[in-house]
């Protein structure tokens, strides 16, 4: 059932029926987020040059400059992959929203999902209205200069989940 509910969750079609009524009364769920393809899958990494290297020396791969995403906390690189994107992140200060996850994996990780949706404020709208927990519902200016919200781990199976405007 959990795996159902989590399949359906993320699927734009489906309606879904859940034990909790949302706020239009009983459960019609998503309607439509209007989910689309993945634009990157996140990369936290201690060190970035490092991190950089390797996917553009050992690997062969088109790999951005580094940018300061001073509002994120973080610095941003991209690794082209033609279908989707590598972003490799690194904390900027201490008060950076990874340090913790850099904490606690040392070699660095897989940090989060970025997916496409046609309208972001009524993503964050249908997603509030499912209790979706949203870290800050009130969208932020991203890498690709498009509005982006973050949906919370607990939420989405153990995933960050950034929702990136189409
Ligand atoms: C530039 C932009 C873009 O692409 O356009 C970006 O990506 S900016 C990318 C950087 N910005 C962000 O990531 C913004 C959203 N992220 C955040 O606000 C934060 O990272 C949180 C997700 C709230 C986690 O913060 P923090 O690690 O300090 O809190 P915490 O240690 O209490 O963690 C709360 C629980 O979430 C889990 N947790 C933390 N980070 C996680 C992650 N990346 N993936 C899966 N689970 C995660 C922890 O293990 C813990 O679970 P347990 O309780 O079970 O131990
Ligand atoms: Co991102």
């Amino acid at each position: 059932m959990f795996l159902k509910k989590s399949l359906n969750l993320l699927s734009n079609n489906s309606r879904y029926y859940t034990t909790s009524t949302s706020k239009s009364g009983v459960a019609n769920i998503l309607g439509k987020v209007g989910i689309g393809r993945l634009n990157h899958v996140a990369i936290a990494t201690p060190n970035l040059k490092e991190s950089c290297d390797l996917y553009r020396n050992v690997l062969g791969a088109k790999v951005s400059e580094p940018v300061d995403q001073v509002e994120h906390g973080v610095t941003t690189v991209f690794v082209d992959l033609g279908n989707t994107k590598i972003e490799l992140l690194h904390p900027i200060g201490e008060n950076s929203p990874i340090q913790n996850f850099l904490k606690k994996n040392t070699s660095g990780g897989i940090h989060h999902v970025c997916i496409e949706v046609d309208d972001i404020n009524h993503a964050v709208k249908t997603l509030l209205d499912e209790n979706i927990r949203i870290i800050d519902p009130k969208p932020k200016i991203g890498a690709h200069g498009k509005p982006v919200v973050f949906l919370h781990p607990k939420s989405m199976n153990g995933v960050l989940v950034e929702l990136e405007e189409k």
